[in-house]
Parts: C-alpha cells; sequence; structure tokens
C-alpha cells in the first residue's frame, strides 16, 4: 500500500503523542519519514525510538519529501517553517495556530497555499466543534467569546502571574480581551483562543476571559457563539494538553480515510 509520508517538526510532549500514536499503528496510512528540532536531544530521541531520521534543519526535513509536516513547536516554528514547508510541496499541519493572529502572515501563507495547491491544517487542539462554529459564523452576524479556565500554577510565567493567585481563595478573571490581544500576551498558551477567533468572528472582534481558578487541574475552554437562529456551546475540558497532540492524530486519520468528516 502507498504511505503518505510524514515528518515531525517540535520533538517534545505533543509532537512524541502523535509519533507514540504512529508507531502504535493509529496511522496506518502514513510513514514517518523524519523529526526536527533544536534540541539535539530531544530530536535524537524522538527519532531513535521511532526509526526516523533525525533531522537538525528544516533543509534536511524537507528533502525527505513529506506529504505532510506537523508543527508541533511553536508560534515562532511555525513562522520560520511555513513558507519554506508550502515551497516545498508539503502540506502543514499546524499546533501553534497562535502565530496565524498576524493578518499579514495569515494571508501570505494563504497566498502561497493557493499557488503552491497546497494545505494549512488547523488541528483542532485543546477545543473542537469548529465545523458547527463555522457554520453557525455564516448564517448571521454572531457574537463570539472563549472563556478558559486554569489553574493559578499554570499561569506562572506569564506577565500576569503573581504568587496570590497560587494562595487565592476564590477564582479571579486575569485577562480579558480579544483573541489578538490574548494571544500577545500568552503566546504559547491560548492557541485556542486564536483557532476560535479564526473559525468565528476574527480576532478583533471574539472576546477571550481567561481564569485562574484555586485548585483547578487542567483547562477547560468553554466557546460560545451566538447568532440570530442558532446559539452555540462547545466546552472542552483535559487535564493535560495531551488532546492536543491527539487532536492531530484524529485530524491525520481523516486526512486519509475514504470516508471521511468535514
Ligand atoms: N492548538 C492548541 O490547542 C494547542 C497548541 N499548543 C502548542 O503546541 C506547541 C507544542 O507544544 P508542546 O509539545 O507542549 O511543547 P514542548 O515544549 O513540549 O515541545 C516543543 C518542542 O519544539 C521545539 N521548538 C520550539 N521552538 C523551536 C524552534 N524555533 N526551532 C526548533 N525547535 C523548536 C522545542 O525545543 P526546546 O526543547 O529547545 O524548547 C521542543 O522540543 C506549542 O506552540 C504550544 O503552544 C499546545 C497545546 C494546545
Ligand atoms: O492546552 C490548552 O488547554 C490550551 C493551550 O495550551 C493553547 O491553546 O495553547
Amino acid at each position: 500500500m502507498h504511505k503518505l509520508k510524514f515528518a515531525i517538526a517540535g520533538c517534545g510532549f505533543l509532537g512524541n503523542i502523535v509519533a507514540d500514536a504512529w508507531r502504535q499503528g493509529l496511522l496506518a496510512d502514513y510513514e514517518l519519514v523524519g523529526c526536527f528540532g533544536r534540541n539535539a536531544a530531544s530530536t535524537a530521541a524522538l527519532a531513535d525510538k521511532n526509526a526516523c531520521q533525525p533531522c537538525a534543519t528544516l533543509d534536511e526535513l524537507l528533502a525527505l519529501r513529506p506529504d505532510y509536516v506537523v508543527e508541533a513547536a511553536s508560534p515562532g516554528l511555525l513562522r520560520d517553517i511555513a513558507q519554506p514547508t508550502l515551497s516545498a510541496g508539503a502540506n502543514l499541519i499546524v499546533l501553534s495556530i497562535g502565530a496565524f493572529a498576524d493578518a499579514d502572515f495569515l494571508s501570505q501563507i494563504e497566498t502561497l497555499a493557493r499557488t503552491t495547491g497546497r494545505r494549512v491544517h488547523l488541528a483542532s487542539g485543546a477545543i473542537g466543534g469548529f465545523d458547527v462554529l463555522r457554520t453557525a459564523a455564516l448564517m448571521s452576524a454572531i457574537d463570539a467569546g472563549i472563556r478558559t479556565e486554569k489553574g493559578p500554577a499554570s499561569l506562572r510565567g506569564t506577565p500576569i502571574f503573581n504568587e496570590e493567585l497560587l494562595t487565592a481563595s476564590a477564582p479571579s478573571e486575569v485577562f480579558s480581551g480579544n483573541a489578538r490581544d490574548a494571544i500577545g500576551l500568552f503566546p504559547t498558551k491560548v492557541n485556542v483562543s486564536v483557532a476560535t477567533a479564526l473559525a468565528t468572528a476574527g480576532v478583533a472582534a471574539t472576546q477571550v476571559s481567561i481564569n485562574s481558578v484555586p485548585g483547578f487541574l487542567g483547562d477547560d475552554h468553554r466557546i460560545e457563539v451566538r447568532g440570530e437562529e442558532v446559539h452555540v456551546v462547545v466546552d472542552t475540558y483535559s487535564r493535560t494538553s495531551a488532546i492536543a497532540g491527539w487532536s492531530v492524530v484524529a485530524l491525520m486519520r481523516n486526512l486519509a480515510a475514504p470516508i471521511a468528516f468535514g
């Protein structure tokens, strides 16, 4: 059977979930040809475990002629690899969707995807329901928003973190604004808000509320869209971010399936 070749850019937590699922036989239509990262040890570890090629540069990865490159690294890496990947004839599967809050970058990649005949697939990540969200957005003007709850410790390292959040007895809203400002403040923590915005009202009009909840383990993302005839709520709780890696596996299965969703 002819297999589609895929490669992984970013050999951390989520990249390994995709590779593990492939090794366990859940991506039978694919061959994992290589992986790329800036961390030589984690790149070698993923490659060894999966008997694929470890690559120190994107050029080495693209020389393996993958049909799909799975980006599981960072918004910065997505910015670096999107153009060369499409130009080399590969399709992209993206987790660091926050990079597309930049309208110029999004439009440049959209144009390139059209001219190369390749596609950029936005993984559902830690949320979902893009089908019904996009449908609602077509039907009338909409109000769209996403309310995220996180444990205070997971906000460490962000500009809004302070030690008092750790000992607070009640939930508090630590950010309220639009999706563009949210990803600016939390570049690796709210890809979900940009994904929601791209599926609904856009990054300027999609409201984002981020809440610190004492004792909360994991993340809860509640998306709500109201139109003239529809009211959509998509609420996803996950204990860890593993769901985002698994969303890539589900997407890749759909891409290769004879009977597909969407
Ligand atoms: N869409 C969604 O719903 C979600 C998206 N995400 C996003 O997915 C991405 C991956 O997450 P996760 O696997 O947890 O992250 P990890 O930190 O576990 O892994 C990322 C890997 O990519 C590497 N990397 C990062 N930047 C670069 C770069 N510029 N060049 C080469 N390698 C790079 C890192 O190297 P090093 O070890 O040196 O840092 C690391 O090995 C993140 O951007 C995250 O924000 C996460 C959860 C949900
Ligand atoms: O894991 C999550 O819940 C969400 C996340 O990190 C992101 O959107 O980047």
